[in-house]
């Protein structure tokens, strides 16, 4: 836990089960030691949470803004990319996708096919070299609290590591702490920049498991959906078999993307399970 002076102390919850998560702000209760009790959590303005069809972890609050990191190689998952984003509607959060490894300049073009759709949805994407110049990226995070997100080997300890670069330290003095080298790769940490501006790096946000979110929120969180909500023959239309489906039929003209479609459908199959 940070304190508001910069310092540090290792904190622990009252109970047994944590509900604290990276992000939160906190009261504590210092026990002399150089170490702490956490009383209270402050309300949070989001909350994003990994589920699969059996439990749902909290992974970080608080956070403004999801930057998901792809590389022009190895290939990444598009659909990955769809539930980062849902995930980010559902809580109300900026995204910036962040094309990585774009020094291997024969492999940009077709990383860029892969998201024209996204970009074409209006969201931003910055291409960079984590090697080169990540400082591009920090202009980004001012004023937010991000947490930075991708799959293996698209370079997100490479960019952790240009930026923050005490971060190699800080990990092994967290594990150090806990006196467990196997906690580095599934807790969060948190870097701080300043006072309004932080990064968190979040292995545990990788699958971006959704399976808690509530139903009637996932037509909304895709944006090219919300044009045509409301236009169904049925107001609790599912969006599958129904006649007159305004969803489907916007699929079918190709004003929805087919494969986000097809995301949407497996999103809700499986909402509302934890
Ligand atoms: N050419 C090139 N290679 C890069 C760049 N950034 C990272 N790499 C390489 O890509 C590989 C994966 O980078 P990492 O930073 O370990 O990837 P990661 O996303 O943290 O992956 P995990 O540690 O598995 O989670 C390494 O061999 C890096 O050297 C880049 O900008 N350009
Ligand atoms: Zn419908």
């Amino acid at each position: 836990m940070a304190l508001a002076d910069g310092t540090t102390l290792l904190a622990f919850p009252r109970g047994k089960k944590s509900e604290v998560a990276c992000g939160d702000r906190v009261v504590l209760n210092r026990s002399g030691d150089g170490q702490a009790v956490i009383d209270s959590i402050a309300p949070r303005s989001s909350l994003l949470y990994r589920s699969d069809e059996y439990r749902k972890k909290l992974i970080a609050a608080n956070v403004t803004q999801i930057v998901f990191v792809v590389a022009v190689e190895p290939g990444f998952s598009a659909e990955l990319l769809t539930r980062c984003l849902v995930a980010a509607e559902e809580q109300e959060l900026r995204v910036l996708i962040v094309l990585n490894k774009c020094d291997l300049a024969e492999r940009v073009p077709a990383a860029l096919a892969t998201l024209a759709p996204f970009v074409r949805l209006g969201y931003p994407l910055l291409q960079l070299s984590a090697l080169e110049c990540a400082e591009a990226l920090r202009p980004h995070l001012a004023g937010q609290l991000s947490v930075l997100v991708g799959q293996s080997g698209m370079g997100k300890s490479t960019l952790i590591n240009a930026l923050i670069p005490e971060a190699k330290v800080a990990t092994r003095e967290i594990s150090a702490a806990l006196d467990s080298g196997k906690h580095t790769t599934t807790h969060a940490t948190l870097y701080r920049f300043d006072a309004a501006s932080a990064l968190i790096d979040s292995p545990g946000l990788q699958e971006f498991g959704l399976h808690h979110l509530p139903v009637g929120s996932i037509e909304h969180a895709f944006v090219d959906f919300r044009p045509f909500l409301g236009d169904c023959r049925f107001r609790d239309c599912r969006h599958e078999r129904e006649p007159d489906c305004a969803i489907r039929a916007a699929v079918e003209r190709g004003d929805i993307d087919a494969r986000r479609y097809e995301v949407f459908r497996s999103l809700r199959a499986q909402a509302g399970q934890t």
